[in-house]
C-alpha cells in the first residue's frame, strides 16, 4: 500500500493531470460510481488507500453474514430436538474462518476488485486521496485536475467511546471480530446496536461467553421498543447476558483479559472486548477547507442529488443517510446519473462517451430506480428519497423495519394508527413453533390511509419486508392492502392479521 508523499506548498505543487473525474474511496458506493462513470467512458481516476469494496464484502456484510449463516446452520440444527428426533451438534468455528478467508475475502486481498474497475477502463490508485482547491485532489505527490468533478466515498470508521483506559488496550473493533480465528472463551460486547447484537449472537452459538453492555435502556434503540424486546429476548435464550443503561467508565486489560467498569460500579470481565458504539466519518482528512466545505459535522451535508458544493458529490456512509450498502448503491445511481447529466450541459448537450448506448445504458439503468417512485422531477435528473428505506438487523430472529417507526410518526405530529400482530398466533407461527419473539407492527398514517412505517420481526423477518417495503414505497392505499390475498400459511400472512388489529 502506498503512503501518504510529502505535503507541498501550493507554490511547490506538481502539474495536475487533467482528468474528467475523481473518486475517493472505493468502498461500495464509490466503486459503483467510478466503475459506472468509467464504463460511460470518462476518465476516471479511482483512489483507495485500503481494499477497493471497502468494509462490507471485507470486514462487514459479506462475511458477517456467511458467520450469521453457520451460526445460524447450528441454532436449527439444535431445534431438531423436540420436533423431529434428536440432533448432537459440535460447533467448529475452523469452516467458518476459512470459507470468510477462501470465499469473502480472498484473504483481504483486492486484485480482483482492482481489476474489476481497471477492466471498466478506470485507473486505479492506492493511497490517500485529499482535495486541494476546485476541482483539485492530491494523492501523494501525484495532483488531478477533475474538469467534471469530484466524488467522495470514503465512508466511515468505528467510532471509539472517550472511554478511560480504553484506548491503550488491546479491544477489537468489527475487523478483528471478522477476522478472528480462534474464538475467545468470553467476550464482551459494548454496543448493543446492528454490528454488536449479530456478532454477540454468532459468537455465543458458537460457545463463547458473551455479554453486551449497552449505554441505552434498551438494544436496538433506533428501532421499534417491540425489535428491542424481541432481539433481547432471543439473544438471552442463546445465553447472551444483556445490561442496558450502563455508562462505561473504565476499561483495563492484564493477563486474565479485559474489565469494564460502570459508573455505578458495575464490572464486568471477559478474555475480549468488541467495541461497536457506532461509526463515524472522518471528514478533517478530506481537505473540505480548501472548497469552503464545513468540516465539522459528523457526515457530509448533501442535498437530495447528493451534491456537497459545486463540482463536488458524496456516496454512501459519508454521507450519514443511513449506513447501509443498499443506501449506498441507490445514492450510486442517483450520483452516476447526474454526473453524467452535468456532463452533458457542460459539452452543450453532447453525449461524453460518443456512445449513446453506453451513457444511455448507465443513465437508463440509473432512471429505473425513479421509475420505482424516487420522485425524478425532470428528464434524467433523478433525487433521492428515503421515506421507504429498509433495514434487517440479521438477529435469528431477523428484525426488519422500513419508514418510520411509531415514535418518530408522533413526534412528526402524523395522525397515527397502529397495528400489531404475534407470529406465534398466525397458523404459520404456530406450526413453526420454535419462534415465540416474532412480530409484525405497522404504522399507518390515518389521513393518508396509507403504511408509513413497519417492522417485520421472524424466522424469515427480512424477507417479509419486502412487501411492506413495497407498501410503503408505493403508498398503496390501506383498503387495498386489506383486500389482498395472503397465501396460507406463510409468515406474511400476518401482515393481513396486523392491517385488521390497526387503531389508535
Ligand atoms: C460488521 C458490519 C456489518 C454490516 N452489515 C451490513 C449489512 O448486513 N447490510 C448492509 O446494508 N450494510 C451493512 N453494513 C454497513 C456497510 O458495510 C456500509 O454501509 C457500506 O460499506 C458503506 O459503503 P461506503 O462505500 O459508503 O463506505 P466504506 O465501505 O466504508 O468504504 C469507504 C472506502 O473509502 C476509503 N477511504 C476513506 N478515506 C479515504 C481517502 N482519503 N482516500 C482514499 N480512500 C479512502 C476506505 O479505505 C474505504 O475502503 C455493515 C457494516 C459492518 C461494519
Ligand atoms: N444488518 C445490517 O444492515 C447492519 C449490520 C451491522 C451494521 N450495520 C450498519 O453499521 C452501522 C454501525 O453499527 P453499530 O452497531 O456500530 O452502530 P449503531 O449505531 O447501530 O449501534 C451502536 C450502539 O452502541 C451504543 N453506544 C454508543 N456509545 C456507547 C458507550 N459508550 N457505551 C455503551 N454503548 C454505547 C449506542 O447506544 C448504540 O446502541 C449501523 O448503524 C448500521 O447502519 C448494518
Amino acid at each position: 500500500m502506498a503512503e501518504d508523499g510529502p505535503v507541498r506548498d501550493a507554490g511547490d505543487m506538481a502539474e495536475p493531470e487533467h482528468v474528467d473525474v475523481v473518486v475517493i474511496g472505493l468502498g461500495v458506493g464509490g466503486e459503483e460510481v467510478a466503475g459506472r462513470l468509467a464504463e460511460a467512458g470518462l476518465t476516471v481516476v479511482g483512489v483507495e488507500r485500503d481494499l477497493v469494496g471497502g468494509e462490507c464484502p471485507y470486514w462487514g456484510c459479506i462475511p458477517s453474514k456467511m458467520m450469521i449463516r453457520a451460526a445460524n446452520a447450528v441454532a436449527e440444527a439444535r431445534r431438531v430436538d423436540g420436533l423431529g428426533g434428536t440432533a448432537q451438534v459440535t460447533p467448529d468455528w475452523a469452516p467458518v474462518a476459512k470459507r470468510i478467508r477462501a470465499e469473502a475475502t480472498d484473504d483481504w486481498d483486492d486484485r480482483v476488485a482492482v481489476q474489476r474497475f481497471t477492466d471498466k477502463g478506470g485507473r486505479f490508485l492506492r493511497g490517500s486521496g485529499r482535495i486541494d482547491g476546485p476541482g483539485r485532489v492530491r494523492v501523494g505527490d501525484q495532483v488531478f485536475q477533475a474538469r467534471h468533478g469530484i466524488v467522495l466515498g470514503t465512508g466511515t470508521r468505528p467510532s471509539v467511546p472517550p472511554v478511560d483506559g480504553l484506548a491503550e488496550t488491546p479491544y477489537w473493533t468489527n475487523r478483528a471480530a471478522i477476522e478472528v480465528e480462534e474464538l475467545p472463551a468470553s467476550l464482551l460486547v459494548l454496543g448493543g446496536g446492528a454490528i454488536g447484537l449479530e456478532l454477540a449472537q454468532v459468537f455465543a452459538r458458537f460457545g463463547v461467553r458473551v455479554t453486551v453492555v449497552e449505554a441505552l435502556d434498551r438494544v436496538l434503540a433506533v428501532e421499534e421498543p417491540e425489535s428491542s424486546e424481541a432481539a433481547a429476548a432471543a439473544l438471552r435464550a442463546d445465553g447472551v447476558e444483556i445490561h442496558t443503561g450502563v455508562r462505561a467508565a473504565r476499561v483495563e486489560h492484564g493477563p486474565a483479559g479485559f474489565t469494564l467498569r460502570g459508573t455505578e460500579g458495575q464490572e464486568f470481565t471477559a478474555e475480549r472486548l468488541l467495541v461497536v458504539t457506532g461509526r463515524r466519518a472522518h471528514l478533517d482528512e478530506l481537505g473540505l477547507d480548501t472548497v469552503d466545505v464545513d468540516a465539522s459535522g459528523r457526515y457530509l451535508q448533501v442535498n437530495d442529488r447528493l451534491h456537497v458544493t459545486d463540482g463536488i458529490w458524496a456516496v454512501g456512509d459519508v454521507t450519514g443517510e443511513g449506513a447501509f450498502t443498499h443506501v449506498a448503491m441507490y445514492q450510486a445511481a442517483i450520483v452516476v446519473a447526474d454526473v453524467l447529466d452535468h456532463v452533458r450541459r457542460a459539452q452543450g448537450g453532447a453525449d461524453p462517451s460518443g456512445t449513446a448506448s453506453v451513457v444511455g445504458g448507465a443513465v437508463g439503468a440509473a432512471s429505473s430506480l425513479s421509475a420505482t417512485g424516487s420522485a425524478g422531477s425532470a428528464g434524467s435528473v433523478l433525487r433521492a428519497d428515503y421515506r421507504a428505506l429498509p433495514r434487517v438487523t440479521f438477529t435469528d430472529p431477523e428484525i426488519g423495519a422500513v419508514g418510520l417507526t411509531e415514535q418518530q410518526a408522533r413526534e412528526r405530529g402524523i395522525n397515527v394508527q397502529v397495528g400489531f400482530t404475534r407470529l406465534a398466533s398466525s397458523t404459520r407461527g404456530w406450526i413453526h413453533r420454535t419462534d415465540e419473539v416474532g412480530f409484525i407492527k405497522l404504522v399507518a398514517d390515518a389521513d393518508q390511509g396509507v403504511l408509513i412505517g413497519a417492522t417485520s420481526a421472524g424466522p424469515a423477518g427480512g424477507e417479509v419486508l419486502s412487501a411492506l417495503v413495497v407498501a410503503v414505497h408505493a403508498a398503496v392505499p390501506l383498503t387495498q392492502l386489506r383486500h389482498m390475498i395472503y397465501a396460507y400459511p406463510t409468515f406474511h400472512r400476518a401482515i393481513s392479521d396486523a392491517l385488521h388489529n390497526l387503531g389508535r
